[in-house]
This record gives structure tokens, C-alpha cells and sequence, in this order.
């Protein structure tokens, strides 16, 4: 005999999923990534699939999260109709609380990332809140819940079309996804949400990327129904794509494709892709009225044996570049960073660029320097920094050449790809463009050595620190003369079936 669903079942059992999956990794996401690393015979994308799984290990050891961004709260809430819930807030009061609750936990804070009035001042509401929550209402006695954190550079690759009902709805992923660059941290999932509405095929899309990765079984079993048809057919056109791990070049890209459709209208054929990255999270639970949920962490023997974290690469000293080491480098050179950078990413280039304009000195100074793009998590016990892997440099793009120009800045730091904008100022100011492995930010962290805030502390995560590395794991992405691993990568790994 089970009592009443209270308001305290919720909140609790969100806010421990919030927590758990900030470390957490599912299994079948650990297992589909080591097949991946097992199968990728790319060396810069094994490279990477190998800091990824480390990094995961090491994540759910620590009880640190996997990646620094911690993602916005997404919550699916399915509410039985004849579910005994005890609740007089609403869910979404509820579930902020919870939300309040896991990222301000304070033996594993994480990120807050969310900011409010996006229009206007995008002030950080400073614990997450509000969560995102899908609530529907279902035949039954339980509440069915699945929580996931999502990252900002996946949910920024989301696209939408209505295709024409004779259109081909995989000629149209592939050629999205050729374009999408690797913002997204490959290799990942693809949700598919088909048919419905605009609206409900965003929704399905979403959703879609709770579901367990099961590719294998599916191309063991053979197709069912057309979205496993949709579902095998492109996992092998996204793969052949040769975009890789982080957009190195290499064969895998999509771990998993995730398809849900409904009914649509005899006009129409809505289609929405959303990509889930490197850092996929989420975790599902059933709440009866017999109290919070429990959750089981993996099993550590799921990871597979990588030995130590170390990685080779060639050494380079951050206070004393010059010229001639910056023109020996070349795409797809591993390097280990030691000493002193900057951090800046999109508040601060902001706020640095409108400061030029207005004739003002830039707060640090940059000649002959590096800056990493980062919004790294608050450190906690002995930690120097929380978790500080990298953000999406694509979006620098527009302030890097005033930026060189006005600062003598010598390497940036990030992940993805650079447009042309980017590179060409790259080139004209004899530049470096370096990537270190988004979703590896726990592993990443461990190379910095002391980091304080020096500028714009009022960004929070997006002030300006200083920070000393040593050992700092990072590839050459577009060397002195513009050339990009992103177009050589994948031009070489691209493969027809
Ligand atoms: O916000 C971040 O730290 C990273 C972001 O999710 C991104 O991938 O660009």
C-alpha cells in the first residue's frame, strides 16, 4: 500500500537526478562511446574518444560533472490521471526549487547558465532556474519523470524545416548535418521528432534523445517500421559523412539516431533535428507515492581500461611564444600548454570590443598571449577550478580580428570549427588556433594549476581569469597560414557507402 505523491518526492528526486547526471554518464552512452573508440581508427578523433571516456571515469569517480556546461534543467513530466499527487505548488515552482537545490548543491556546485531578459540584459539568474518542463497528462497512477541537463552547443545546432510530404526527410538530415560543424561535440545522438505539428515535432525531437542507445540491436534485429528504416539509413550516411569525434575528421560521428513521428497534417511534413553532444545526460524515474526515487550509479567495470590520463604531445611554453614556434605548427599537432592565459568567451569579447569602441584600454593584456574559451565550474574542496572545458569558438568569430588587431593576441583556444571570417583574420595576424576536447572538462581542468579573477567579475562564469597551465592537452586547428583540420579532417575521412 503506497501513500501520496508529495511535493517533497518531486523535489527531491529531481533535484538527486540533477546531481547524478552531472556525473553520470548512462550506460549505454558509456558502452556505445568505448565501441566507437574501439572502432574509430582516426588518431586525432581516438584521441579524443579516449579524453571523452577518461574524462567520463574520471567524472564518476569524483562526483565532478563530465562537462562545465552544466546544462539548462530539462524536465519531461508524465502525470497519471489517476496518480495520487499531494502537490499545492505548480510543477514548475516544484520543480525550480529542485533545480535551486542541485546547482547550488555545495559538494558539486554546477554551472549556472542560464540568464534572464535574453533580449535585454541576460542577467545570470544565478541557480539555473527556470527548468524547461514538458508535462503530460497520461492514463495510470504514477508520475513518470526524465530529467536531463542539456548543453548550450548542441541545443544551439537544433534545426527545423516543413518538408513538402514527397520530400526526403533523410536527404535533408544529411545535408543538415554536413553543415551543422562540430559546435555539437560529436560523436553524439541525433533526435528526430517527425510529423505532428511545428510545435510537437520540436517536442518529440527533444524527447527523442531520452531514449536508450540501442543501434546495434537495431541493425542486428532489422527494421521494424519506416522510422527504423530512417533510423538505420542514416546512421550509416551521418557516419560516412566523415566529420568525427570533435570534427577531426574520422568514421564516427553519430553514435545513435533517435526517430519519434506522429500524425501530421496531409500538407505537411515537419521535421526537427536535435543534437545531443558529447556530455549526453539524462536519467529516468517512477515516482507512486512510496517516497523519492533511488538511483543506481554504473557500474565502474563499464569503462573501458584506458590507463592514465597522460597524453603525448609536444611541449610549448605560453611565456615565451614567438613567431617562429607559432609558424611550426601545423593542424592536427597535439600539444601540452604550460603557463600563463587568459579566459574569455562570449560576455567578456562583448563587453571588451564595445570598450575598444569607445576608446577604452582592453582589461588584461593580451600581446604575445593565449585565451581559452571557457565558463568554468566554481572549484570546491581543494580544487584550483571546477570542471573548464571549452566552449563553442564559432561564436568569437566576429570579434577575433579586432580583437588581434587591437591586442596582439597570439592563440585562441576552444572548440569547433573557426568560419571565414575567423581564419582570414588568423592568417593576416599570424595566429593560432587551437581545440581542446569539449567534453572532457573534468580531465582538462586537472592541467590548470591556479586560476583568480581579473576582469568583469560581474559575468560570473563569464569574467576574465587568469589561469596557469601545466600540460594543457589541446590540437592545432588552423595554423598561420589558415589552414583548417576542420575542412582537411573531414574532406579526409568522408567516405561513400
Ligand atoms: O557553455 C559552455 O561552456 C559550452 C557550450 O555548451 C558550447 O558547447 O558552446
Amino acid at each position: 500500500m503506497t501513500g501520496k505523491i508529495t511535493e517533497d518526492h518531486l523535489i527531491d528526486s529531481i533535484a538527486d537526478a540533477l546531481q547524478y547526471v552531472s556525473y553520470y554518464h548512462t550506460p549505454d552512452f558509456i558502452q556505445a562511446m568505448a565501441r566507437a573508440y574501439e572502432t574509430e581508427q582516426s588518431t586525432a578523433a581516438r584521441n579524443a574518444m579516449r579524453q571523452i571516456l577518461l574524462n567520463s571515469r574520471m567524472a564518476a569517480t569524483g562526483h565532478r560533472p563530465i562537462c562545465q556546461d552544466t546544462g539548462s534543467a530539462n524536465v519531461f513530466l508524465k502525470v497519471g490521471v489517476q496518480a495520487p499527487i499531494d502537490w499545492r505548488r505548480s510543477p514548475q515552482e516544484l520543480i525550480d526549487e529542485a533545480t535551486r537545490r542541485a546547482y547550488n548543491f555545495k559538494a558539486n556546485p554546477l554551472r549556472a547558465s542560464i540568464v534572464a531578459d535574453p533580449l535585454g540584459k541576460r542577467r545570470n539568474t544565478q541557480d539555473n532556474t527556470p527548468a524547461m518542463i514538458q508535462t503530460e497528462l497520461v492514463a495510470g497512477d504514477k508520475v513518470s519523470v526524465t530529467v536531463s541537463a542539456k548543453g548550450g552547443g548542441s541545443e544551439n545546432k537544433t534545426r527545423f524545416t516543413v518538408l513538402n510530404p514527397s520530400d526526403s526527410v533523410a536527404d535533408w538530415v544529411v545535408d543538415t548535418v554536413s553543415k551543422l560543424g562540430a559546435g555539437w561535440c560529436p560523436p553524439g545522438i541525433i533526435g528526430l521528432g517527425v510529423g505532428g505539428s511545428v510545435d510537437k515535432a520540436m517536442a518529440m525531437a527533444k524527447e527523442s534523445l531520452n531514449d536508450p542507445i540501442d543501434m546495434t540491436e537495431l541493425q542486428a534485429r532489422g527494421p521494424q517500421s519506416a522510422e527504423d528504416e530512417l533510423r538505420l539509413d542514416l546512421y550509416e550516411r551521418l557516419n560516412a559523412l566523415g566529420i568525427g569525434a570533435q570534427g577531426l575528421g574520422g568514421l564516427v560521428t553519430v553514435l545513435d539516431v533517435k526517430v519519434n513521428s506522429f500524425p501530421t497534417h496531409a500538407a505537411s511534413l515537419p521535421v526537427a533535428l536535435i543534437p545531443n553532444c558529447a556530455a549526453t545526460r539524462h536519467v529516468h524515474f517512477t515516482l507512486d507515492g512510496s517516497g523519492p526515487a533511488q538511483l543506481t550509479p554504473p557500474d565502474l567495470s563499464l569503462w573501458p581500461d584506458l590507463g592514465d590520463a597522460s597524453v603525448d604531445g609536444r611541449r610549448i611554453d605560453l611565456d615565451a611564444l614567438d613567431d617562429s614556434t607559432l609558424a611550426s605548427l601545423s593542424p592536427g599537432d597535439t600539444l601540452l600548454l604550460s603557463g600563463r592565459l587568459y579566459t574569455g568567451r562570449d560576455a567578456a569579447h562583448r563587453r571588451m570590443l564595445d570598450e575598444l569602441d569607445q576608446g577604452k584600454p582592453l582589461p588584461v593584456d593580451l600581446k604575445g598571449r593565449a585565451i581559452y574559451y571557457v565558463g568554468p565550474v566554481d572549484a570546491v574542496g581543494d580544487e584550483v577550478i571546477g570542471p573548464a572545458g571549452p566552449t563553442t569558438s564559432t561564436r568569437m568569430d566576429k570579434f577575433t580580428g579586432p580583437l588581434l588587431a587591437a591586442s596582439g593576441l597570439k592563440l585562441m583556444i576552444g572548440k569547433a570549427e573557426r568560419g571565414p571570417q575567423a581564419i582570414e583574420a588568423i592568417r593576416d595576424h599570424g595566429a593560432v588556433y587551437l581545440i581542446a576536447v569539449g567534453g572532457a572538462a573534468y580531465l582538462v581542468s586537472k592541467a590548470i594549476q591556479s586560476a583568480r579573477p581579473v576582469a568583469y567579475q560581474d559575468l560570473g562564469m563569464e569574467a576574465i581569469y587568469e589561469i596557469e597551465v601545466r600540460d594543457m592537452p589541446v590540437t592545432v586547428a588552423v595554423d598561420t597560414k589558415g589552414a583548417s583540420i576542420h575542412d582537411s579532417g573531414p574532406r579526409q575521412w568522408a567516405r561513400t557507402r
